[in-house]
């Protein structure tokens, strides 16, 4: 007798996931090193940016109340007695009547106040001395990037869980951050279970096929930030399935499985949960594809059986393994980012389960419409190359009709959402 399995609504089961917290480490790395990873402690400005008074032109630092009778008219003169470039300071006096030469990020001279730029004035030599005329009146800070224009000390500038792009680490470097503190990638290990599997090296044979799933998942590990780690192929035989799982859960903290998860007489990952008295959170999700998606967890590591069939595996995934790597990552955002687009063609597959279709959102000037791509069909490998997002089809309608605004989740876009699953409803006129 097949074992009869509830449905958990999708949203019920990514809230059972997220209730389970990965361990969350800190590790400090060179900033080099430092890209796309997430930050592990906030960064609060420690001094001022600028952290003194500079030019922002190449030209001449005066005193703004000696031009207040400028014209075109009446020029008036300034004699220059100094130079300085970005680096130096200028240690001396300057009094009324006299400008230092500056160039474009030099601190400015104590004693000045505004600058005025090299093509405005009109420059020359008279027994050795250097002079300056002035033909317009500059008021006091007249061209100067101020110290803590940019950030004052003491402010917050970004939280923990920040994905750092090149931007922040611009950010880390002005703080002097050479080593950056940064959340440990949770590891991840990946078997793919399944005897009809050949190493994609392998040519076909008869009843074969390449694993794909495998390698599909690593790379969703990385892009989700997590540290994969591969524990190669196995036929379907209980007892080695079973070794390589305990192996497996001896090296990592997330553990994802892919085939086998189903009813078949083969398919022996749920009674490798039984045999390791794991908590089995659910093993059905009103979904499709991947409503054989089945997550469990044996004190704090996850056990995750994705199912073989390459769209439901992918969707299982991004669904719930993602944002549980984002989250030990410390993302506020874990959740595949949610928009909203119109839906290009009918649609008119009934189904009681929330469907998730492959799909390519396209900018229509300024709107964005969204197709499914590919073969609908949960064993469809194809159409998942041409996807950058999954429409979400709520179940229970009669089918959705083109034109329709329909939720749509990103699958590229890094920067994720916080909880997707508010307000989808079946449909919007
Ligand atoms: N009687 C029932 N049969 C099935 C049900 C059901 O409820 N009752 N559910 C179907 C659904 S839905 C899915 S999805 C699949 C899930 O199957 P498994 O997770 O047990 O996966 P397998 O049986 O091992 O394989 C399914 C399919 O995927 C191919 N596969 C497996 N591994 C890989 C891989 N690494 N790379 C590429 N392709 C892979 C495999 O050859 C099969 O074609 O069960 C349905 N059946
Ligand atoms: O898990 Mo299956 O993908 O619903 O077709
Ligand atoms: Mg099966």
């Amino acid at each position: 007798m097949v074992e009869k399995r509830t449905p958990l609504p999708v949203a019920d089961a990514v809230h059972k996931v997220m209730k389970h917290q990965t361990s969350i480490d800190t590790e400090w790395i060179p900033i080099e090193e430092a890209s796309e990873r997430f930050l592990a402690e906030d960064i609060v400005a420690d001094h001022d940016v600028p952290p003194f008074n500079k030019s922002p032109y190449d030209g001449f630092a005066i005193i703004a109340d000696n031009t207040t009778n400028a014209s075109r008219e009446h020029p008036i003169t300034l004699e220059v007695i100094g130079e300085i470039g970005a680096g130096s300071v200028f240690e001396n006096n300057v009094g009324n009547g006299q400008a230092v030469r500056i160039m474009t990020g030099a601190k400015i001279p104590e004693d000045c106040d505004a600058v005025v730029m090299l093509e405005l004035v009109q420059e020359h030599t008279d027994n050795g001395k250097n002079f300056i005329e002035i033909k317009r009146p500059f008021k006091q800070h007249d061209n100067i990037s101020f110290q803590g224009e940019d950030t004052e000390k003491g402010t917050s500038l970004v939280s923990k869980g920040t994905y750092i792009h090149p931007g922040v680490t611009a950010l880390l470097a002005t703080f002097g951050y050479a080593q950056v503190p940064v959340a440990k990638k949770p590891v991840v290990g990946v078997i793919a279970t399944g005897s009809e599997l050949l190493d994609i090296k392998e040519p076909l044979q008869p009843g074969k096929i390449r694993n794909s799933n495998a390698y599909m998942i690593l790379a969703q590990v990385q892009k989700a930030g997590g540290e994969a780690k591969y524990f190669g192929t196995l036929s379907d035989d209980f007892d080695t399935c079973l070794q390589a799982v305990k192996d497996a859960l001896s090296e990592v903290d997330i553990l994802l499985t892919t085939g086998g998860v189903s009813v078949g007489d083969y398919d022996y990952i749920p009674a490798i949960l039984k045999n390791l008295k794991a908590d089995v959170l659910f093993n059905k999700v009103a979904m499709r594809p991947g409503s054989v998606t089945t997550v469990a967890s044996l004190e704090d590591q996850m056990i995750y059986g994705l199912s073989g069939n390459p769209s439901a595996c992918y969707v299982g995934f991004e669904l719930f393994v993602r944002p549980i790597i984002q989250n030990a990552l410390h993302s506020s955002t874990p959740h595949l980012r949610k928009s909203k687009a119109r839906l290009g063609v009918d649609f008119p597959k009934p189904n009681p389960f929330m469907r998730f279709v492959r799909a390519k959102l396209v900018d229509e000037g300024g709107s964005a419409a969204v197709f499914p791509a590919g073969l609908d069909k949960s064993g469809s490998v194809t159409s998942l190359s041409d996807a950058n997002a999954l429409i979400v089809l709520p179940g229970g309608t009669r089918g959705y009709q083109q034109d329709m605004i329909v939720d749509v989740l990103l699958l590229n876009e890094g920067e994720g959402s916080e909880w997707p699953w508010e307000n989808i409803v079946p449909y919007y006129k």
